[in-house]
């Protein structure tokens, strides 16, 4: 009796420990408007019932008055040091992006063992809570499309070969081995750890900047263990129309608005695509979701509605099949590569 009354409370203390060792973390800098997109994804976190707080990662440059807006809906507020890639080097990176090497400083955040990270122009529409049960050693990601202007810089825009349809136009051999799988970096799943943090700077110190900036360091940090997740998961805009084969919109569980004119609070309709009903239609989802007051922290404080609806506790198992299926994910239950 007593050896049993004593694994039950240990199991039961294994849980909790696990689920309060997760978190949700976003990144802001400066003191525009992107604070809008982190209040809408806290507000879309609570509203899908996600059991697990967001982390703010903040450059020293956001203003006093967003952070106190931040803490009001309920999110944990860390100032953080920018990160510069060396110096001299930094006109090869896209000046708009260079900010982003600062994110590198989540993997600071040892008190947490396992995070999803999510850009601040991502809106959550459905829990995704069930991400962190995923196999530890692994970074979890979605693939990249590479046919927006964006990435004309690159061999492969030039050809028009796309990973999300590898068979259309066909890697060319003459330019080199087919590149590695490569993944959006505004969603993943990592876990912090001093010891790769450390690394990643060191590594970042002998590393040349490139025009996705931390996007493409993270991609060759991490190659060895990058597992792909469905594109459920972080919806580029751009897939809409590049690739609407690969995409079930109503499936769809994260958007991430980073399409040129999609942010949701700068929306005009008046870029290229943004006249598509089904921008359209994702651009109110998010708007929904920000206005509505009952989603405010101070409003839903104090009720214990934190559980996932049954709905929302989602099975891992029916899309690892699938992707082992379509051998994509092969290393889900072998041991750790780490
Ligand atoms: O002035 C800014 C600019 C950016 N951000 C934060 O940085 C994130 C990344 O910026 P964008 O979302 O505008 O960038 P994209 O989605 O177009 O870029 C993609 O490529 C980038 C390359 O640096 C990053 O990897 C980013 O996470 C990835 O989604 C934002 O969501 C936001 O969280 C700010 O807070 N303030
Ligand atoms: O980081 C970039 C950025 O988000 C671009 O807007 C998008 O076209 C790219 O696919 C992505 O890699
Ligand atoms: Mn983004």
């Amino acid at each position: 009796m007593a050896p049993d009354i004593i694994t039950t409370t240990t199991t039961t203390l294994t849980k909790r420990a696990s689920i309060s060792s997760c978190a949700y973390v976003t990144f802001l800098a400066g003191d525009g408007d992107y604070v809008k997109g982190v209040v809408g994804l806290a507000k879309g976190l609570r509203k899908a019932k996600s059991k697990y707080p967001l982390v703010v990662a903040i450059l020293p440059d956001v203003p006093e008055e967003h952070r106190k807006i931040l803490v009001d809906q309920g999110c944990t507020v860390r100032e953080i040091e920018p990160v510069y890639p060396p110096q001299n080097q930094t006109q090869f990176a896209m000046a708009y992006y260079v900010i982003n090497y600062s994110k590198l400083r989540i993997w600071e955040f040892v008190e947490y063992s396992k995070m999803i990270y999510l850009d601040g122009d991502i809106q959550v529409f459905e829990n995704i809570d069930h991400l962190f049960d995923m196999q530890d050693g692994y970074f979890y990601a979605v693939m990249d499309c590479f046919c927006e202007k964006t990435w004309s810089h690159t061999p492969q825009y030039k050809i028009g070969y796309c990973q999300q349809c590898p068979n259309k136009v066909q890697w060319h051999q003459q330019l080199g081995p087919k590149p590695p799988l490569y993944f959006n970096a505004g969603m993943f799943v990592y876990e912090p750890s001093l010891s790769v943090y450390v690394d990643l700077l060191e590594t970042l110190k002998v590393s040349s900047p490139t025009p996705f900036a931390e996007q493409d360091f993270l991609n060759m940090y991490f190659r060895e263990i990058y597992r792909p997740i469905p594109p459920i998961y972080n919806l580029v805009l751009a897939m809409l129309w590049r690739h609407p084969d690969n995409i079930q919109l109503d499936k769809v569980k994260v958007v991430h608005y980073c399409a040129a004119g999609s942010k949701p609070w700068r929306y005009t309709g008046k870029e290229e695509n943004m006249e598509r009903e089904d921008i359209k239609m994702v651009v109110k989802k998010w708007w929904d979701i920000y206005k509505d007051e009952t989603l405010d922290y101070k409003n839903v404080v104090g009720h214990d509605a934190v559980e996932p609806a049954e709905s929302d506790q989602v099975s891992l198992q029916p899309f690892l099949a699938a992707l082992s299926e379509a051998g994509v994910v092969h290393h889900i239950s072998a041991p750790s590569a780490a």
